[in-house]
């Protein structure tokens, strides 16, 4: 049951404790177990792996096995139907004419004195992408992972998504894989992926960076391995916050609102909005929608825990609130969508407009899904070509340019105490 929570202290209360709820003392034993999963694959390479997938994915594995084979790739063309294939090969085309715009370009600048400044960028080496598979298999997230890896230049791809319980892993997870040039994939998942990934094991080399969404143990993983390698942002358990006016439409409110709910028990669905009319025809809709829904256990926990309609003053302080809660997905369902982005300024994607479900950026539009989530789109930003680059900085001076300047890099290195620092200068510019 979606509750209605209409005094503003108690909202902001919720809005907190389902912000921070990944991270929460309940989910101790969560952290304590992913750190174990992360030092035993580490250590024990193939063994932990494969003995992980048998207890949590009751898979059971060899070293032969863990790698996807030529033949299984072929085959999983014959599995999909040919609307499923035009359907990835149009999210392929716009994802990738998306994040083709604006690719960070190398530059250099000409100063005074011959002095040359400027940014070299490179992709890195090699990139991990995790593809979730536990309880929804994930082609779309295949696309948005390796599209941008392939826009950026990286030479070595990998992907790893779980076994898939008794039927192995989505042909339409590997037929977009192939769609998007990645053939070396491995059946492995949750946090003993991300740690094959980060440390290497006999049969999967380690990588340079690691991107793509999962559920907790995924996302703490990438936390603890943060550092040993790079991440893209800590994509876990869905969100959506939907703002709405009066004109809104409960029904499609309802349907976006368990869109995100169906994802995982942990995934976050609110809406705010000041008509206690709408939210209570919200409540009604949703209790329809859920009726005779193939997820319904799972998308019922996400709403009971971590679902919420809170009643607000105006659309002003519906923004504000969000603005705290920094969603992986903001809604604005409202008349004059336009009217209010100005004071977004915390969200991982905003989606304007009645017309604008949310599952549009979840396939095809275009951005990419792979969005902060738990707050943490107040420092970070959807998965892009970015992501997979790094620049180096570049600077050359003349000796022109050593003597003009020469003199205060002597003083701030004298400050410092690093006298070898001076004397790099002082040796250049003194007789
Ligand atoms: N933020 C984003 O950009 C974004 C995008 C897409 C999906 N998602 C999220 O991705 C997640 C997908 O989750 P999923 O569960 O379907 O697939 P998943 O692949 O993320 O997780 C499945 C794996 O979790 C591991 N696991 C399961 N129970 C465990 C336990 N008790 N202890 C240790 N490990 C365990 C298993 O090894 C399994 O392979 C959802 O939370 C969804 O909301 C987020
Ligand atoms: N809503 C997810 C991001 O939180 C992405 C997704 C993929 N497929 C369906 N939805
Ligand atoms: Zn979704």
């Amino acid at each position: 049951m979606l509750r209605i929570i209409t005094q503003l202290t108690d909202l902001r209360a919720e809005l907190r404790r389902i912000c921070d709820r990944t991270d929460s003392s309940e989910m101790n034993q969560q952290h304590a177990t992913v750190a174990t999963i992360l030092q035993r694959v580490a250590a024990e390479g193939d063994r932990a792996l494969i003995e992980y997938t048998s207890t949590f994915d009751h898979v059971d594995l060899t070293p032969e096995t863990l790698r996807i084979k030529g033949d299984e790739l072929d085959a999983a063309y014959q599995q999909v139907s040919k609307e499923l294939l035009d359907a990835i090969r149009l999210a392929k085309q716009q994802i990738e004419a998306f994040h083709r715009q604006r690719v960070p370009k190398s530059w250099v600048q000409f100063g005074e004195d011959g002095i040359v400044l400027g940014k070299r960028y490179t992709a890195v080496d090699s990139a991990g992408l995790y593809v979730p598979g536990g309880r929804a298999a994930y082609p779309s997230t295949v696309l948005m992972n390796a599209v941008p890896a392939q826009v950026a230049g990286v030479k070595r791809i990998v992907m790893v998504t779980p076994p898939g319980q008794g039927k192995g892993v989505s042909p339409a997870v590997l037929v977009a894989a192939q769609e998007a040039g990645i053939q070396e994939i491995y059946r492995v998942g949750g946090a003993q992926a991300i740690a094959a990934l980060a440390y290497g094991t006999e049969t999967i080399p380690r990588v340079d960076v690691i991107t793509g969404p999962g559920n907790l143990y995924v996302m703490l993983a990438k936390k603890q391995v943060y550092g040993r390698v790079g991440i893209d942002s800590l994509a876990g358990p869905s969100e959506v916050l939907i703002i709405a006016d009066e004109y809104a439409h409960p029904v499609h409110i309802a349907a976006d609102l368990l869109a995100q709910a169906e994802h995982d028990p942990l995934a976050a669905a609110i809406l705010l909005t000041p008509s206690l009319h709408l939210a209570q025809a919200v409540v009604a809709a949703v209790n329809d929608q859920l009726t005779d829904h193939p997820r319904r256990l799972l998308t019922e926990k996400a709403i009971a825990h971590y679902g919420l309609i809170g009643i607000v003053e105006s659309l002003e302080q519906a923004i504000d609130l969000s603005n705290s809660f920094a969603p992986e997905h903001l809604e604005l369902e409202v008349d004059d969508p336009w009217s209010l982005v100005e004071r977004v300024r915390h969200a991982g994607a905003i989606f304007l407009g009645y017309a604008t479900p949310e599952a549009v950026g979840d396939y095809l539009a275009g951005p990419n899904h792979t969005l902060p989530t738990s707050g943490s789109a107040r420092y970070a930003s959807a998965l892009g070509v970015e992501t997979f680059l790094k620049h180096s900085s570049i600077i050359q001076y003349t000796p022109a340019a050593l003597l003009k300047q020469g003199g205060a890099v002597i003083t701030l290195a004298e400050t410092e105490g690093l006298i070898s620092h001076r004397d790099s200068v002082r040796l250049r510019i003194e007789p």
